[in-house]
């Protein structure tokens, strides 16, 4: 096993902590003096472009996080990702959700295994059947076509799913609608199939072990449903699983203990992250949604991301410099947290995907030789769209205590070209994404306040120190191409940050423990007094007062 190297005992970080004692952002000052500023500090990528000028980049920062990228081998970690090396140590696996978009001309074997031949099966047989359900070739028990898709899954085998779905509405066939139940909550299951037609509907159960409790009790719960539904409207219920339910996962044995044909399973493969799988036959729901076509479309913006992140110079390569100055703001600014905010409403779940992808992925205190970490890992992702948070939250990331760097996403060409009294809605939208940033760089100052007449008693409470750092990524329009290349930027942001701090950003052994607790504790709520004697006194409190309340 290749050690970490202790990023914080390279000669970059003493340059870094250097840098950091005498810092003192100044954008109005920076972009004074320097005009080229806005320009050298922006970045093309595939149809992104990334504009880091209001970031807290300079050009002596810069190239102090190069050099750190350089001392921690991220290139190489990089390549040997790539080749299909099993860097994720604590479960010696490869990690190769950059095979999942390969061409289908590229080879590359791993373990024995030409895994882009497997991908390219796997996704002739999802892209087959996507066609089918599309085509209405695909029918229900009574013969008719299915117009509801519903995916059972949850973290990875959901949120990506969801996002996506969400992010290219525009793109999904008129008359078919998918739905999402991912929580245990029975609420969940019983809200998205109460007004379904079970002679329409598809269910998808996705679940790349097929273990998960939440996955398979709504799998069983809407079984129940669908197979009551049919009684209820006297049809047989002979061979109608087959035709309604289909399933997703690397556990193809399990999938038919749960009495899914194996022909209706699509498969994937233990090199895949669960929150790293919407590219894989997880998104089998979005074949349908979006086509094939579309569904290529969306892996060919992954593909241009890999590529340039595989071949772009460390100071031009957007995924490394935006996870480099995560670690620059997270280790020397302090910063906890890092807000993702869309200006564009498609992309609502972009945040909560996010959250997944980066909180499971670099929530860690251990490197991965299982020895500490040497610094802080893993800031909060969080956000909403603009400009809904903007009425919420801003308030604090412009004049509150903490440092809250933010990325702001917009596109140029809306889906809806929308005139509001001869003003084009979207360019007021796009101007509500400019200011923010503006407001957030420049802020305004106590002197510029006093000039508007203001009270001397409010001026402090109206002055905005600005100097808050935001990355701005502008795209051509919300395509399946534009969504796969936003994913692939920040897996590549959150892997940049992982080889800084030494770890494995592809284990999840965090989730482990409240799993089992829930498992031992269900025994003690459903009145097994011998388990409830066995726990906390706190809990066994809660449960009892839980019972009480049930009566
Ligand atoms: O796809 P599944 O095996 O059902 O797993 C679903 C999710 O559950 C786990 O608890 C992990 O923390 C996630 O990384 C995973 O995406």
């Amino acid at each position: 096993m290749i050690k970490p190297v202790d990023a914080t005992k390279t000669a970059a970080w003493k340059t870094l902590t250097a840098l950091h004692q005498d810092f003192k952002p100044d954008m109005r000052a920076w972009f004074a003096q320097d005009p080229g500023r806005a320009e050298r500090f922006s970045y093309e990528m595939g149809d992104l472009f990334v504009d880091l000028s209001k970031s807290f980049l300079t050009d002596d920062l810069r190239d102090a996080l190069v050099q750190l990228a350089q001392e921690v081998d991220l290139p190489a970690r990089r390549d040997a990702m790539y080749a299909g090396e099993h860097i994720n140590v604590t479960e010696d696996r490869a990690v190769l959700h950059t095979a999942l978009r390969r061409k289908d001309t590229d080879k590359l074997t791993v373990d024995g295994q030409d895994v882009v031949a497997d991908v390219h099966e796997v996704l002739a047989q999802v892209y087959a059947f996507a066609e089918k359900v599309r085509s209405g070739e695909w029918k229900g028990v009574t013969g008719k076509p299915i117009a509801t898709v519903v995916n059972i899954g949850i973290g990875g085998s959901d949120l990506g799913p969801v996002m996506v779905y969400e992010a290219l509405k525009p793109y999904v066939k008129p008359g078919l609608e998918c739905r999402f139940i991912s929580n245990i909550d029975p609420a969940d299951c019983a809200e998205k199939v109460k007004d379904l037609d079970p002679e329409t509907t598809l269910f998808i159960i996705a679940s790349k072990t097929f273990t998960t409790l939440e996955t398979l009790t709504n799998a069983r719960m809407a079984r129940d449903w669908f197979l009551g539904a049919l009684q209820e409207r006297g049809i047989s219920t002979d061979g109608a699983i087959a035709k309604h339910f289909v399933a997703v996962s690397t556990a193809l044995d399990k999938v038919a203990e749960f009495g899914i044909d194996p022909a209706n399973a699509f498969g994937f493969w233990n090199w895949v992250g669960g929150r790293y799988s919407v590219d894989s036959a997880v998104g089998t729901v979005l074949a349908v949604a979006i086509g094939p076509d579309g569904f290529r479309d969306l892996l060919a913006g992954f593909r241009a991301v890999d590529e340039h992140f595989a071949t772009a110079e460390p100071a031009q390569n957007v995924p490394m410099l935006m996870g480099l100055l995560n670690v620059w703001y997270v280790n020397f600014c302090k910063a906890a947290s890092h807000a993702v905010l869309p200006y564009a409403q498609y992309l609502h779940r972009f945040p909560a995907y996010l959250q997944q992808l980066t909180m499971e992925s670099n929530g860690k205190t251990v490197r991965w030789d299982g020895t500490p970490v040497t610094t802080q890992t893993g800031e909060i992702f969080w956000g909403e769209p603009g400009t809904n948070g903007q009425h919420a939250f801003y308030q604090l990331i412009h004049q509150g205590t903490q440092l809250i760097p933010a990325d702001f996403i917009a596109v140029a060409t809306p889906a809806h070209p929308t005139k509001d009294g001869g003003v084009d809605v979207h360019e007021l939208f796009l101007s509500n994404y400019l200011a923010q940033t503006a407001a957030l760089a420049f802020g305004k100052t106590e002197a510029e306040v006093r000039a508007e007449g203001t009270p001397e008693e409010v001026v402090t409470a109206r002055v905005f120190t600005g100097n808050k750092p935001t990355a701005s990524i502008l795209a051509p329009a919300l395509t399946p191409s534009v969504v796969g290349q936003l994913i692939a930027l920040y897996e590549h942001i959150t892997f940049t940050q992982g080889i800084v701090w030494g770890i494995d950003s592809f284990d999840q052994w965090g989730v482990e423990l409240g799993k089992k607790l829930a498992l031992q504790i269900a025994p003690a709520v459903q009145g097994d007094e011998a388990a409830l004697a066995a726990q906390d006194a706190s809990t066994q409190q809660l449960i009892r007062r839980y019972r009480s309340l049930r009566g």
